[in-house]
């Protein structure tokens, strides 16, 4: 049944992970929002670096991951691993009670391996449901949960799915129960018109204006997916999204962008 609760969720990407100062910032700023709250984290950044120090070459395609096993072992070990853990810790130190989560820990998301594409993801999961059950009951007793971009397909294997789409994908499954409000945040200041200008922030973003911006090319790699992310979360009941600089959960006055239908 459906309440008037807030929930919050905060999506932190890898060059805010990257910058020890920017992450302790955004997660002093996450401690202090009240109400239920989730914390969703990337690092695509740490990952790559990590593969390149163990022998393994990262590859992209269009800014995409290819996730072959060996990739694989080292997205679960630096994503579910080092920064889950890290972040949690970080968290417990200022006081909140967080539990860090992979998909599969509580069956949290499950998802299925990506097929019928030219390309070959390898070991990518796209979302097939969310246990919103067992998450509200985290959120019902006060624990705030983190989340890292590892999931699982319900038969033993580990999938590697981006962060901003579990973001949307737990915002979907929640907007059930509670009023979702979602903010990406990283190192801009929200969708810019000039990625060369980071004060051409766009104060509002539509469906359709957002199909102008990419065919005069002022939207391009990772935006076109999180915006996407964003308009899917919009239409399936998010109630709010925010894309904002890192700093936008701590300030009232902070120039960002929001996302509507
Ligand atoms: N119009 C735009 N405004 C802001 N960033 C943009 C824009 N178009 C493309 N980008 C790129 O999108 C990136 C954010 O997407 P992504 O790399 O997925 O971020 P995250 O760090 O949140 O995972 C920015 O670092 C920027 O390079
Ligand atoms: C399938 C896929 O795209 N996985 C992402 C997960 C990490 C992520 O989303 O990190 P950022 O938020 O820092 O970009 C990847 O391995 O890069």
């Amino acid at each position: 049944m459906k309440t008037n609760k807030e929930v919050t969720l905060v999506k932190i990407g890898g060059n805010v992970i990257d910058d020890a100062e920017a992450l302790t910032n955004t997660l002093m700023a996450f401690a202090n929002i009240k109400g239920p709250k989730i914390l969703v984290h990337g690092g695509g950044k740490e990952a790559s670096r990590m593969a390149q120090k163990l022998g393994i070459q990262p590859q992209m395609i269009d800014g995409r991951r290819i996730t072959d096993a060996p990739m694989l072992d080292v997205a679960v070990m630096t994503y579910a691993g080092l920064l889950n853990k890290k972040i949690v810790a970080q968290l417990q130190a200022l006081g909140t009670s967080s539990i860090g989560f992979s998909g599969a820990d509580g069956n949290l998301i499950l998802s299925e391996k990506r097929k019928n594409t030219t390309t070959d993801f390898g070991f990518v999961g796209d979302v097939v449901s969310v246990n919103d059950q067992m998450l509200s009951m985290f959120l019902e007793e006060g624990i705030v949960p983190v989340f890292c971009a590892i999931t699982h397909d319900g038969a033993g294997q580990l999938l590697n799915t981006n962060a901003d789409t579990i973001t949307s994908a737990l915002g979907v499954a929640l907007s059930g129960k509670y009023s979702v409000k979602i903010t990406y945040c990283f190192e801009k200041k929200g969708v810019l018109i000039n990625t060369e200008d980071d004060n051409s922030v766009i104060s509002t973003i539509t469906q359709s204006k957002y199909n102008d911006l990419i065919a005069i090319g002022a939207i391009h790699s990772g935006m076109i997916p999180k915006l996407d992310n964003c308009f899917y979360a919009l239409s399936k009941g998010v109630q709010q999204i925010i894309i904002g600089h890192h700093s936008v959960i701590g300030e009232s006055n902070a120039l960002y962008t929001t996302i509507q239908l």
